[in-house]
């Protein structure tokens, strides 16, 4: 990156945009090379703090050095605070990780078809982000390059070819970590509850998680397989498996991915274009 002239502007200076941010400063961008606009003084201030980033409070004509805007602001304020942007970003290509606005509402609004839409997460902020992408058809195989080197900072990252798809990635990894978190604090609470210290329980319960991501990365087996092989017959972790069953873990599970599915469309519907 360091070898690279781009410059990349950020609307929106939020939890995803400084994880992406942070991931371009870890490859040797510049501050000088990212402008941000951001109108929360707290955030822009953790902006600085961060990154010694001077964020601008609005849009303005500083936007036009931008190859890339990054579209990091919450679905329901883009339409409006893409208005003031559009005029000086007409040459630059656009990646959204909104969840839910679709491309054709990004297109119109911003009266370019160079948009990719993606789904990051926030294990960006360490560098192991899984981002899903989305290219529109207007978008050339050096776009599709550079979005590749920004998102891979951040870590991980696939592309799909069904913008719909990423209603789906929405609800599974980017959603996901949330889960996760979810799961640790139900452990950590099992665990106190059976005697454990509170940062017992948690130090336990979080290695176990990356201790499992690790294995299941390097296995070529399946998860069905390494759980298997972690359930002795008659043992403590059959007791277990099976209470998840009779208490209906999994399809509440698959429902709960439904409705985070549901809702990234609903985003689309309510906060797209008409
Ligand atoms: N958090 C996550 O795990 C993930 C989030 N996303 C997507 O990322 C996007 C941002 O989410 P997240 O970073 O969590 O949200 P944040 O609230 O942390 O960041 C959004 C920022 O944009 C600012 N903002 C609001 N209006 C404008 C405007 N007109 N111009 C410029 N900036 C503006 C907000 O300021 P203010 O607070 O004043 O409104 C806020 O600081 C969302 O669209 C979300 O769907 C995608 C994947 C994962
Ligand atoms: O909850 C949300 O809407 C965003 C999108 C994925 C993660 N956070």
């Amino acid at each position: 990156m360091s070898h690279n002239p781009t410059h990349i502007a950020f609307i929106g200076g939020g939890n995803m945009a400084s994880a992406i941010i942070g991931g371009l400063i870890r490859q040797g961008m510049t501050t000088a090379q990212i402008t941000v606009v951001e109108p929360f003084a707290e955030t822009a201030a953790k902006l600085h703090k961060d990154f010694g980033i001077t964020a601008l409070p609005a849009a303005g004509p500083a936007l036009a050095q931008a190859s890339l805007v990054v579209w990091a602001v919450k679905p329901q304020v883009f339409s409006e605070a893409a208005t003031p942007v559009k005029a000086h970003t007409l040459q630059a290509l656009h990646l959204s990780v909104a969840a839910g606005i679709r491309t054709d509402s990004i297109g119109s609004w911003l009266g370019t078809e160079r948009v990719v839409r993606s789904m990051p997460n926030t294990p960006a902020l360490v560098g192991q982000g899984m981002t899903a992408l989305y290219p529109c058809p207007a978008v050339t195989a050096d776009d599709k390059a550079l979005v590749e080197k920004v998102i891979g900072t951040t870590g991980q990252f696939l592309w799909v070819n069904q913008e719909s798809h990423l209603d789906a990635v929405t609800a599974l990894s980017g959603s996901g970590p949330a889960y996760v978190f979810f799961f640790l604090e139900a452990m950590t609470e099992a665990g106190v509850g059976m005697g454990l210290t509170a940062e017992q329980a948690y130090q336990l319960a979080v290695a176990t998680f990356a201790g499992a991501s690790s294995l299941a990365a390097a296995s070529s087996e399946s998860a069905e397989v390494l759980r298997q092989r972690v359930t002795s017959k008659g043992g403590t972790t059959y007791a277990a498996i099976t209470a998840m069953e009779a208490a209906g873990v999994k399809p509440a599970f698959v429902k709960a991915m439904q409705a985070a599915e549901q809702r990234a469309r609903e985003l689309g519907d309510e906060f797209g274009k008409a």
